[in-house]
């Protein structure tokens, strides 16, 4: 059973600082093709890796990667809160095998997801999906970062264990291409600040507010030309999308955090779920990238990205 995949990236700025719309149409059509993708494939499971932004995962227990086999969407940015339907079973499956192949991957029966795994299921699937899916948490903000090959190799881990259940699997990876929105880091973080980064769940809405005006007044400011801001980087995006249609998974290896960040900036880091995804696709042999987009989207702060792929028969 063929395996396929969609890797897309996410702002929460969509629908709130939106950029003209003829980019804007354009970037709708291409979920409206993304989404029939998904359909015309019917996926019997979805396993989503994504990011999360100190909404979910925090530095008082901060793992590089964690299966979910149960968990909830804490609902920032609009996104609905509240428990997703995860396939426990195949959940708990993933993790003993990853484990298996000597990967020390977290498990959480109640893994927080923000924005960064909640919004690309609600662009696909809609507001009240009800889909068996499996989410894996990628560290992608919580710096230091291990080595880009532990990523591919727990794609790849995940990848072979999904092969053997003859099941049609979707893959889905979420991040941004080159972006660095205000998301606070701990090198430079404030007392106050420092806490939050350690145990923040469940903020106050006043709190959740001012957050969220911060870094839509930075979309605001970016899509104005400050170039305060890192600059999106259509080269480097495109390199990144060029090394997975060119099935050169095992070449992200070689990228160091010091080469995305100087290149993509500090967010870039959330390529990490294309690869974990490419390389679950990867491992039942060739695969064939069906489609790609790409734009600069100041207004959303980031470069938007999406590819669909399927496995070769
Ligand atoms: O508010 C946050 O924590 C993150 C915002 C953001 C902005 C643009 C692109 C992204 O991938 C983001 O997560
Ligand atoms: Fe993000």
């Amino acid at each position: 059973m063929p395996l396929a995949l969609c890797t897309l990236s996410h702002s929460p700025l969509y629908g709130i600082n939106d950029p003209d719309p003829s980019v804007l149409n354009a970037v709708d059509a291409a979920f409206d093709r993304v989404r029939t993708f998904v359909e015309d494939f019917d996926p019997e499971l979805t396993i989503v890796f994504g990011p999360d932004h100190y909404n979910g995962v925090f530095y008082d227990m901060m793992p590089a990667f964690c299966i979910g086999s149960g968990a909830r969407a804490v609902g920032d940015w609009g996104t609905e809160p509240g428990p997703l339907p995860v396939d426990r079973t195949a959940a708990r499956r993933l993790v003993s095998a990853v484990l298996d192949d000597g990967i020390d991957v977290a498990q959480s029966e109640e893994l927080h997801v923000d924005h960064g795994i909640a919004q690309p299921l609600e662009f696909l699937f809609g507001k009240r999906y009800s889909n068996p899916l499996v989410p894996v948490f990628v560290n992608a903000v919580g710096l230091p970062l291990g080595p880009m090959q532990r990523i591919r190799l727990l794609g790849e881990s995940i990848g072979r264990e999904i092969e053997s259940w003859n099941k049609r699997v979707l893959i889905v990876g979420s991040g941004g291409l080159s972006h660095d929105p205000p998301v606070p880091r701990l090198d430079e973080a404030t007392p106050e600040v420092l806490a939050r980064l350690i145990d923040g769940r469940n903020p106050s809405p006043e709190l959740r507010a001012e957050r969220q005006r911060r870094v839509i007044e930075a979309g605001k400011a970016h899509a104005a030309g400050d170039t305060s801001f890192q600059q999106i980087n259509p080269d480097f995006d495109a390199r990144i999308m060029n090394t997975f249609a060119d099935s050169a998974v095992s070449e992200t290896d070689s990228w160091t955090t010091d080469w995305m960040e100087k290149n993509g900036g500090h967010s870039a880091h959330e390529i990490r779920s294309w690869v974990a995804a490419f390389a679950a696709l990867s491992t039942g042999g060739s695969y064939t990238v069906t489609n790609r987009w790409y734009w600069p989207v100041q207004e959303w702060m980031t470069g938007f990205g999406m590819m669909t792929a399927i496995q070769e028969a």
